[in-house]
C-alpha cells in the first residue's frame, strides 16, 4: 500500500434487498489511521453497510477497494478487516483466552502455538482483561465481554476494525467509559474504526470524523465541529438533536415563521424550507422584553433537566411545539423560571441556518 492510499475506499456501492435500495450508490474515502463514526438513523442502512464492506453480503453494483486492492469479490475470512458485532457473539463454551485465540487458531495463517500465547496475552492485556483469560464467557460483565469482543478482532492486527454498535449493549456509565477506553487502544495500534451508532452524543464524542447517513446515502461526511455547526441539510440537523427547528416558508431571502419573518442572509438547499438555531443558543426572555436579539417567538414553560454540566428548559410554543433552551452551567447560575408562565424566546439571526427549496448556499 502507498503511504498516501486511503485505507478503504467505495465506487458508487448499492445494495438492495428485494425492491427497497438499503445503500445508494455510496462513494466514500477513509484515511488511514482515523476514528470514523457513522451516524445514521434506524434502517439508514448503517448494518448494510458494514456487512459489505466485511464481505458477509456482497453489493449488487460498484467496488470496493482495501488497502489499494479491489476486495468486493474475496471472502470475508480473506479480507483482513476485523468486525465487533453489537451482541459480542462470544463463543459460550470457550474460555476468555480461547474466545481471544480463536482467530489465529482457525485463520488462515496459523502461527505457532508460542506466537498464539503471546500475541494473545498482550492483547488481553491492552484491553484490560488479564486475570480474566481462564473464565468463560458468562462469568464476566457487559463491559468485559465488549472487551473480549474487541480483543478477539484486535488479536489479528487488522487495519480497519468495523464496530457494529458496540456500546448499545451497555450501561449509560460504562458506555461512556468504554467510549474513552476506544479511543485510547485504537490510537495505540494505527488502525482505523468504523463505528456505528445510533446515537448523535456517541458519534460526536468519538469520531475524528463523522460519516452521516440518511436512507442509504452518506449525506455529510466531516469532523465532529463541522458537523455540528454547518449541518447540510435539515435531517443532518434533526438527527444531531441539538437544533429547534421550525417549519416555514422561504421566499424572496425572508423566513416566515411561528417568530415572524426574518431576513436570511444565505440558506442551504434542502427539500423543504427549514429554520434552526441551536438549543443552547436560544436565549429567553420576560414577555415585553424591548432588548430582543432577534425574533421573538412567545412559548410557555414547562420543565427543566438537569443535564450534569448543562440545564435543558422545555417551552411549548402556540402552535404546540416544544422547543429547548439549552443553559451551560459555565455560563453561571440559570434564571428563575415559574412553570406555566409566559415567556419569549429569541436569539442572535446570524447563528440561526436556514434551509431552503429556493435558494443554493
Ligand atoms: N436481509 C434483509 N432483507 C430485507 N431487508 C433488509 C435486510 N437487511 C436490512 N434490510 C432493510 O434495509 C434497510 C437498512 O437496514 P440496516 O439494518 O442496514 O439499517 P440500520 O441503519 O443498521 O438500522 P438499525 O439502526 O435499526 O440497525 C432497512 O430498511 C432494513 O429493513
Amino acid at each position: 500500500m502507498k503511504q498516501s492510499d486511503p485505507i478503504f475506499r467505495l465506487d458508487g456501492v448499492t445494495r438492495r434487498y428485494g425492491n427497497l435500495t438499503a445503500l445508494d450508490s455510496i462513494d466514500f474515502t477513509a484515511e488511514d489511521n482515523s476514528y470514523i463514526s457513522l451516524l445514521g438513523p434506524s434502517g439508514s442502512g448503517k448494518t448494510s453497510l458494514l456487512r459489505v464492506i466485511a464481505g458477509f453480503e456482497a453489493p449488487d453494483s460498484g467496488r470496493i477497494w482495501f488497502q489499494g486492492r479491489d476486495i468486493t469479490d474475496l471472502p470475508a475470512h480473506e479480507r483482513g478487516i476485523g468486525f465487533v458485532f453489537q451482541n459480542f457473539a462470544l463463543f459460550p463454551h470457550l474460555t476468555i483466552f480461547e474466545n481471544v485465540a480463536f482467530g489465529l487458531r482457525n485463520g488462515a495463517i496459523n502461527p505457532p502455538e508460542a506466537e498464539i500465547i503471546q500475541r494473545v496475552k498482550e492483547t488481553i492485556e491492552m484491553v484490560g482483561l488479564t486475570g480474566l483469560e481462564d473464565r468463560n464467557p458468562d462469568q464476566i460483565s457487559g463491559g468485559q465481554k465488549q472487551r473480549v469482543a474487541l480483543a478477539r478482532s484486535l488479536v489479528m492486527q487488522p487495519k480497519l476494525v468495523l464496530l457494529d454498535e458496540p456500546l448499545g449493549a451497555l450501561d449509560a456509565n460504562l458506555r461512556e467509559r468504554m467510549q474513552t477506553e476506544l479511543r485510547t487502544i485504537r490510537e495505540r495500534l494505527d488502525v482505523t474504526f468504523l463505528h456505528v451508532t445510533g446515537s448523535e452524543t456517541e458519534a460526536l464524542a468519538m469520531g475524528d470524523k463523522v460519516a452521516v447517513l440518511d436512507s442509504g446515502r452518506i449525506v455529510q461526511f466531516g469532523t465532529p465541529e463541522e458537523i455540528y455547526d454547518a449541518p447540510i441539510i435539515s435531517d443532518v440537523a434533526l438527527f444531531l438533536n441539538r437544533f429547534n427547528l421550525f417549519d416555514g416558508t422561504l421566499k424572496d431571502g425572508v423566513f416566515h415563521g411561528a417568530f415572524g419573518s426574518v431576513p436570511v442572509s444565505g440558506a442551504r438547499a434542502n427539500e423543504t424550507d427549514v429554520y434552526a438555531i441551536r438549543y443552547d443558543r436560544t436565549q429567553i426572555f420576560d414577555t415585553g422584553s424591548t432588548d430582543l436579539p432577534g425574533p421573538a417567538l412567545p412559548a410557555r414553560y414547562l420543565a427543566s433537566e438537569y443535564l450534569g454540566s448543562s440545564i435543558v428548559f422545555l417551552f411549548e410554543t402556540e402552535d404546540n411545539k416544544t422547543v429547548e433552551v439549552d443553559h451551560h452551567l459555565s455560563l453561571g447560575e440559570p434564571r428563575d423560571l415559574e412553570v406555566g408562565r409566559d415567556y419569549v424566546l429569541s436569539w442572535s439571526p446570524e447563528q440561526a441556518i436556514v434551509f431552503g427549496k429556493e435558494l443554493a448556499r
